[in-house]
């Protein structure tokens, strides 16, 4: 079975665009949003619940005040002040670190499983979907990422399902990591503006530090086709494949106001020419999977 991250470095790139649209042209895929902070694939996808899951995230320390003797050094080993002067637990605040329940004398404390979010098992029109919330003011994304690529591959197995395309979350960060490790290949989406060239280069560093082969897709090429070529120029040099360039057009914000992907959105011929440049890039990234 393979796997296919769609990552962007930068945020606002089309990422979620150009995955739903991948999504909506595989044959027998799985859809991953791994995007957990902000998951916005189900607003283009419409996945129908099948099953709710309690994630657990982060421990969280629990006082037994009727063992507690006030002494305060759970108090004073808090790097995240935590803990109340008055020795409670300060949820919000607490990462779970587990110090104060070492270093508590009389063993009042003790940590305890923290609900951090829902995960969700879906169907939607193009097949199964793994999905996610994040309560409010949790962190644990990375972990909760690793929890929907395992919901996501126990959905390939009940429905026999031979790759499993990840919509990952922008940036360079843990949530970043956790959406491509061992993954057959990520597609970077990127943009011609300078920002987008510099995330583009990190984040093709991060996916070269974990040894995953990398793609680049370029969106809204023509809003600046100098910054185009240093892009082509630079993907070139280092051995990496440019699956294809989308221009600047209207149709993914018309096609996501109706809810539905670019490929669905038909209704005139710049649409349909949208539409074959992205299964041509499509095509490109299967012959790329197929070939490494
Ligand atoms: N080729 C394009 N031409 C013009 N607008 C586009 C193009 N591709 C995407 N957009 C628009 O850009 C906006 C951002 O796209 P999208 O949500 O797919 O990006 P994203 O990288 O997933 O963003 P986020 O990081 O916020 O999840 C949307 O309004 C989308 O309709
Ligand atoms: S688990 Fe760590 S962060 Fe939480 S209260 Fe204890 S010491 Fe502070
Ligand atoms: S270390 Fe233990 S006994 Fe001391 S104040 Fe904290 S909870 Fe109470």
């Amino acid at each position: 079975m393979k796997q296919l991250t769609v990552i962007s470095g930068k945020g606002g790139t089309g990422k979620t665009t150009i995955a739903a649209a991948f999504a909506s042209l595989a044959d027998n895929a799985v859809i991953a949003d791994c995007d957990v902070d902000a998951a916005d694939m189900h607003l283009i996808l419409a996945p129908k619940i099948t099953e709710t899951i309690d994630f657990y995230g982060l421990k969280e320390a629990s006082i037994d005040s009727s063992l507690c003797i006030q002494c305060g050094l759970c108090r004073e080993n808090c790097r995240f002040d935590a803990i109340t002067d008055d020795i409670r637990i300060d949820s919000l605040e607490c990462e779970g670190c587990g110090v104060c329940a070492h270093v508590c004398p009389e063993g009042a404390i003790t940590m305890v499983e923290r609900k951090a979010g829902d995960a969700y098992l879906s169907e939607t029109r193009f097949g199964p979907m793994a999905h996610a919330k994040l309560s409010v003011g949790e962190e644990a994304s990375g972990k909760l990422v690793a929890f929907v690529r395992e919901n996501a591959r126990k959905l390939a197995d009940r429905y026999d399902k031979d790759m499993i395309i990840i919509d990952g979350p922008p940036g360079t960060g843990c949530s970043v990591i956790a959406s491509i490790t061992g993954v057959d290949m990520v597609a970077v989406i990127t943009e011609p503006s300078v920002s987008g060239i510099h995330d583009l280069e990190r984040v093709l560093g991060v996916a070269s530090h974990f040894n995953v082969p990398a793609v680049v897709c370029i969106n809204q090429y023509d809003i600046n086709e100098e910054n185009t070529r240093i892009i082509e120029d630079y993907c070139r040099e280092n051995g990496i494949n440019v699956v294809g360039k989308l221009p600047f057009s209207k149709i993914p914000t018309k096609a996501m106001i109706q809810e539905i992907t670019v490929i669905e959105y038909l209704d005139n011929e710049l649409s349909n020419e949208f539409s074959e440049k992205l299964k041509e890039i499509w095509e490109n990234m299967m012959r790329s999977l197929k070939y490494d």
